[in-house]
């Protein structure tokens, strides 16, 4: 029979059918597995009672067989799965029963109608609900942190349901910091006289690149203005300082002449769409999704802001403003923290004066989205858009890490590890490609009505235990030219892993059926679709007729209206030069009639003139006959 692939995405529970019950087997506890080169999951039945009702869990019940193993891999990384139960506030013990002992989780579930069963998970670490913050961070993080050592850096990954304080462990709260501000003290606190003040070294695509005195201030400048969009948060981020030193001792590290630059980005990734957080020139708030790129094996972002964090306070600032950002976008697309993964990226670049040579440490922090199935979540229109997203990039986190262990389990590369499948393995492939650690810390909380999903989780953590990843001595080089690890590690086949795979296939079928279904359903959705796209289509046709039409008729009536305007003008033009002209001929016949009036007095004074020069010349002969007299 052909054997299924593990399926993290459904599980059955497997108290459901005997048949399907995992049978009594031998534990073997994680360090033989880890020396021993493999690692699995163990199912166990305790022996049953005839009644078909549960015994209470006791430490007695339980027979490990102890493997001592060999320590021929002790020099060899792993990817560390560890897990993290969540304080259970509520008392009743529901059909799910979690104990912790050593590193192995026991889950002993039991039905109304069904009869027990009990599952061991084994994980590099088991934190139970008692665990600090701090006791975290030391045995998971810390030791992964080596910046100095020319490491490549390390992936942090924390998965989960919604709830569960994948968050919570990452960055925790004011009282209770995370992982993330534990990271960044200690990075602070051990380079700190070697971290060079002015950002004149950064990393562009992948390669080192001295800034300009422009450039410099520009980086400076995007810091001021990220710090005046923060509320004054200098007193709280102190408090945090003296809570994280106060609970860990960190020393400064001997660094010689090295300058070390470090540089800070932060995405979040929603519906397969790739959002900066830290982007200070665009609008505040609105967001563009951006493309991922890969160079040999390692993933960039095009056009990703990365800021420069020369001290603490920067490197808080910049965390607090991308968690502003992403509730910014949350409102601007629809989505929240539980629907979307984030990643804070604090890349630290190591300039060895004397030597002049330059090496990069990355450390990417990462809070997936909860692992909710569709079917919780709810599958109408956005909805199911987004858990699809989700589940898809979970699902191809699921893959690579099986094909890593396939490969593993091989001796061989046999499969190509679809890193490229979605944008959160694409960013995270140096870590599923060998290329550095990777840790992962499994939250679960512990409540009867997550109880699908934790199985899910667990299935899927197991999963991800499965695989070691060797040291980069032992890389082979693909044909193509990138880098796979080579893994060494040879899977224990026993009884219980067969019963899990039959398990395992049924869940596999299931997924195929709701696969089928949702394959179904969309077909049907694109034909609604192209009908719909024809109805558009006809409508768009009689719209733009009918506007055509109305502008027609309306330019008709302009012109109407026009011509109207024209003829009223020149009508009125008409009345007014008559009125003029009658007017002015008005004028001039009484000029006329003035001009003969004058003419005859004119006349009349030229008679009366005459009239005078003949009396003047009559008197004047008068006078000259009386002068002639008088002589
Ligand atoms: N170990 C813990 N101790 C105390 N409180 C916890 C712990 N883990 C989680 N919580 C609390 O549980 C609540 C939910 O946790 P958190 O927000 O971290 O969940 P999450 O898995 O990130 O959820 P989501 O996927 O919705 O973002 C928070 O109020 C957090 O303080």
């Amino acid at each position: 029979m052909k054997r299924a692939q593990p399926s993290f995405l459904n599980a059955i529970e497997n108290s459901v059918d005997r048949r399907r019950r995992p049978r009594p087997i031998s534990r073997v506890n994680l360090e033989s597995l880890l020396t021993r080169q493999s690692c699995m999951t163990l199912s166990q039945d305790p022996p049953l009672p005839s009644t078909g009702e549960m015994d209470e869990y006791t430490e007695e019940n339980e027979q490990y067989e102890q493997d001592s193993g060999s320590s021929d891999v002790k020099d060899e990384e792993t990817v560390k799965v560890c897990l993290r139960l969540r304080p259970n506030k509520k008392s009743a013990p529901g059909r799910m029963i979690f104990h912790v002992k050593d590193n192995t989780l026991i889950v002993r579930c039991q039905g109304e109608n069904v009869s027990s069963s009990t599952k061991h998970y084994t994980f590099s670490n088991v934190f139970d609900d008692k665990v600090s913050q701090a006791e975290v961070f030391d045995s998971c993080i810390r030791p992964a942190i080596r910046p100095t050592l020319g490491e490549p850096g390390a992936t942090f990954l924390t998965y989960g349901t919604s709830g569960s304080g994948k968050t919570y462990t990452l960055l925790g709260n004011e009282e209770q910091p995370g992982i993330v501000p534990r990271s960044i003290e200690q990075i602070y606190e051990e380079l700190c006289d070697n971290i060079s003040l002015e950002p004149s070294l950064k990393m562009e695509s992948m390669k080192p690149i001295p800034l300009s005195d422009e450039s410099v201030l520009d980086e400076l400048r995007k810091l001021r203005v990220i710090k005046s969009r923060l509320q004054d948060t200098e007193e709280s981020q102190i408090m945090l300082s003296e809570i994280i030193q106060s609970q860990h001792q960190f020393q400064p590290l001997e660094m010689g002449d090295k300058r070390v630059f470090i540089w800070i980005s932060f995405v979040e990734i929603y519906n397969e769409n790739v959002y900066d957080l830290l982007n200070v020139d665009g609008d505040f708030g609105k967001r563009k999704p951006m493309k991922v790129l890969s160079n040999d094996g390692n993933a960039y972002i095009k056009g990703l802001s990365t800021l420069y964090a020369g001290t603490k306070t920067d490197a808080y600032n910049l965390l607090q403003y991308g968690l502003q950002s992403a509730t910014y976008g949350s409102t601007d697309v629809n989505s929240n923290s539980s629907r979307s993964h984030s990643i804070f990226t604090v890349t630290i670049i190591t300039h060895s004066v004397s030597t002049q040579r330059i090496s990069q440490s990355v450390y990417k922090f990462c809070d997936l989205a909860g692992s909710e199935r569709m079917k919780k979540t709810g599958t109408m229109g956005d909805r199911l858009k987004e858990a699809q997203k989700i589940n898809t990039s979970l699902l191809v986190l699921g893959r690579c890490l099986e094909t890593v262990h396939k490969n593993q389990k091989a001796k061989k590369i046999h499969d190509l590890v679809p890193v490229r499948d979605s944008k959160l393995t694409m960013i995270v492939q140096s870590a599923l490609l060998g290329k550095e650690p990777m840790t992962m810390i499994v939250n679960v909380y512990p409540l009867e009505e997550f109880y699908d999903e934790t199985v899910n989780v667990l299935n899927f953590s197991s999963i991800a235990k499965q695989i070691i990843i060797t040291k980069e001595r032992k890389m082979v080089k693909a044909p193509h030219g990138t880098r796979y690890s080579f893994f060494l590690s040879q899977a224990i086949t026993s009884p219980s892993v067969n019963s899990d795979k039959n398990q395992l296939l049924m869940e596999y079928e299931s997924l195929k059926q709701e696969n089928e279904r949702l394959v179904a359903e969309t077909e049907q959705k694109n034909a609604e679709i192209v009908c719909l796209q024809r109805k558009l289509a006809i409508q768009e046709f009689q719209l733009r007729n009918e506007l055509t039409d109305n502008f027609q008729q309306h330019f008709v009536k302009m012109e109407e209206s026009c011509e109207m305007r024209i003829r009223c003008a020149k009508e009125q033009a008409v009345i007014l030069y008559k009125h003029q002209l009658a007017t002015l001929e008005k004028m001039l016949k009484s000029k006329d009639q003035l001009i003969m009036e004058m003419e005859d007095e004119q006349e009349e004074y030229e008679k009366k003139l005459k009239d005078y020069e003949a009396e003047l010349s009559k008197y004047q002969r008068q006078q000259s006959r009386n002068r002639r007299q008088s002589v």
